[in-house]
């Protein structure tokens, strides 16, 4: 039975861990799938290479409005799918020949199968193919496992068949019609990407809007826009699965009674459940909270002493660049045990790739009403600054939650063109601790650009 000094399972985020101040230790790191975890092969890369596509497949729709008229002549699937995958492929691939074989890893050695917990810092690995099991003890563990889709349990789900993110990237020919379940992030990205390249979308979702963890305003104005562009049934209860003659179907009932959705194909995207459950982390003694996730502490450690855990697995939040952030504070806490350092989960913003974009950071406006925060609100629209004007933007908007004593940023959240990149400089004042004055008059800003939506909102705020 091998034993190791620190063995990594996960190679998303956990194969930013093994760097040049572990090279005197016996390690080793332990991957079910492709090098690179979700983020690289099926995830953020991937999808926002689709969303690219997407963004330029749909400019012709909207190009008469600057007396420009273009026509999509088509969308070669195929080579919009291969453009993505011929890029990301040989990365996970060189990622793992590296770890492998490059002389920077003699002390790391690759297990290329599926890790599960059998005792107290004692993992079972599993091959595929004839090779039997080994177990591996280690003196210190990374749980960098990541998630996984939910399947909601819908009758006849399986038997008609359905992808995932997981899949639905790989298609072979595009479909015609296609019905997505849910309303969060992955269903908006697909929706757009699929849409955009001319399929009939229709989405179906539980609630009554669509992305309804953003601020309401956010959440109202990209529901309202979505419904203009793809079949939206909200409030819907999905109550069968089943195949037709020409592809599949879903049975919903809502408020206008039962009805039918028909589609070549179903993607499902009703969010992500930790893998604590598959690896078996119980086994090992780790705690989980009800949904799953890790336990752990401000370090990244868990509920036992040396186990650190990092990104999906024990994040709520299910982002890369917090994923990221983690794998950083584990390996630093690893590397320097007796000066460990802690994460900072502050002022996490997250966007959403869809047209229109959407990002944030901080609190919603019904966050701050439901913890009884003190705040003002400002707004701004893209059609009130001159950078709207050019680009004829008649929805989006930025919305800013500030502290009025302080002046400071409790929240921000913009629905419009370029809104993941817009954001950044609040994100910066909020981490910062600059306030809203003088983040708006300390600086320029360059006239006619985007961020005058910024300044603007700043300007905006009722302080003083
Ligand atoms: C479609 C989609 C789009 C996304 N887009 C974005 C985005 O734009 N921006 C953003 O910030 N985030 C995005 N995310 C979220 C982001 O991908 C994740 O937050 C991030 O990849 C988590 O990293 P991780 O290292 O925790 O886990 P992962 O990257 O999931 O890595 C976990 C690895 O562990 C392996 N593994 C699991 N169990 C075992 C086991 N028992 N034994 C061995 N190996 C195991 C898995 O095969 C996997 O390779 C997206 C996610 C999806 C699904
Ligand atoms: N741009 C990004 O950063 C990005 C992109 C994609 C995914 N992600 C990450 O991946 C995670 C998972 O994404 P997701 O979109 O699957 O989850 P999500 O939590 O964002 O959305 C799930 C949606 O499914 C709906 N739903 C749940 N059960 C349903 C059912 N039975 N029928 C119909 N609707 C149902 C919910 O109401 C919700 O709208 C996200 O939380 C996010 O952190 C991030």
């Amino acid at each position: 039975m091998p034993h190791y000094d620190l063995v990594i399972v996960g190679t998303g985020s956990g194969n930013s861990i093994l760097g040049p101040e572990f090279a005197d230790r016996k390690t080793a790191i332990v991957e079910k799938g492709a090098f690179g975890g979700t983020c690289l092969n099926v995830g953020c890369i991937p999808t926002k290479m689709f969303v690219y596509a997407a963004d330029v497949a749909a400019t012709p729709s909207v190009s008469s409005r600057y007396g420009v008229d273009e026509r999509l002549e088509g969308v070669r699937w195929t080579d919009v799918r291969d453009r993505v995958f011929g890029r990301i492929d040989p990365i996970a691939e060189g990622g793992a020949d590296y770890r492998k074989n490059h002389e920077d890893n003699r002390n790391v050695d690759v297990y290329q199968g599926e890790g599960r917990f059998t005792g107290t810092k004692q993992l079972r690995v599993s091959f595929p193919g004839d090779r039997p099991d080994e177990v591996l003890t280690a003196d210190r563990f990374v749980l960098a496992a990541g998630g996984r889709p939910v399947i909601p349990d819908v009758p006849g789900l399986a038997e008609t068949g359905y992808h995932t993110s997981d899949t639905v990237m790989r298609l072979d020919e595009l479909p015609k019609r296609i019905v997505v379940l849910g309303g969060g992030y992955i269903a908006a990205e697909f929706a757009h990407v699929f849409a955009s390249f001319g399929v009939a979308v229709t989405v179906v979702n539980r609630s009554g809007a669509l992305l309804r963890q953003e601020d309401d305003d956010v959440s109202a104005r990209f529901t309202e826009l979505a419904s203009k562009r793809f079949d939206v049934r909200l409030e819907r209860k999905t109550l069968r699965a089943r195949r037709t003659g020409g592809g599949v179907a879903l049975d919903l009932e809502g408020p206008q009674g039962a009805e039918t959705v028909e589609a070549d194909l179903i993607l499902v995207a009703t969010g992500r459940t930790p893998n604590s459950d598959l690896l078996d982390v119980a086994a090992t003694g780790v705690a989980t909270t009800e949904r799953g996730h890790v336990v752990v502490d401000a370090h990244q450690q868990t509920s036992v002493a040396g186990i650190y855990a990092l990104g999906d697995i024990s994040s709520p939040l299910e982002l890369k660049h917090v994923a990221n952030h983690e794998a950083r504070v584990v390996r630093h806490n690893l590397a320097h045990p007796d000066e460990r350092i802690t994460s900072d989960h502050r002022f996490v913003p997250h966007a959403v790739f869809t047209s229109p974009q959407v990002a944030s950071v901080g609190v919603t406006e019904r966050e701050a009403a439901a913890t009884g925060l003190s705040y003002v609100v400002s707004k701004q629209d893209y059609a009130g600054i001159a950078y709207g004007w050019a680009m004829e933007d008649t929805t989006g908007f930025a919305k800013l939650l500030a502290d009025p004593s302080t002046g400071r940023l409790l929240g921000a959240h913009i629905i419009g063109p370029q809104a993941s990149t817009v954001i950044q400089p609040l994100i910066q004042a909020m981490s910062f601790g600059l306030d809203a004055r003088t983040m708006a008059h300390g600086q320029y800003w360059i006239h006619p650009a985007m961020p005058e939506l910024v300044e603007n909102a700043l300007l905006n705020l009722p302080l003083d």
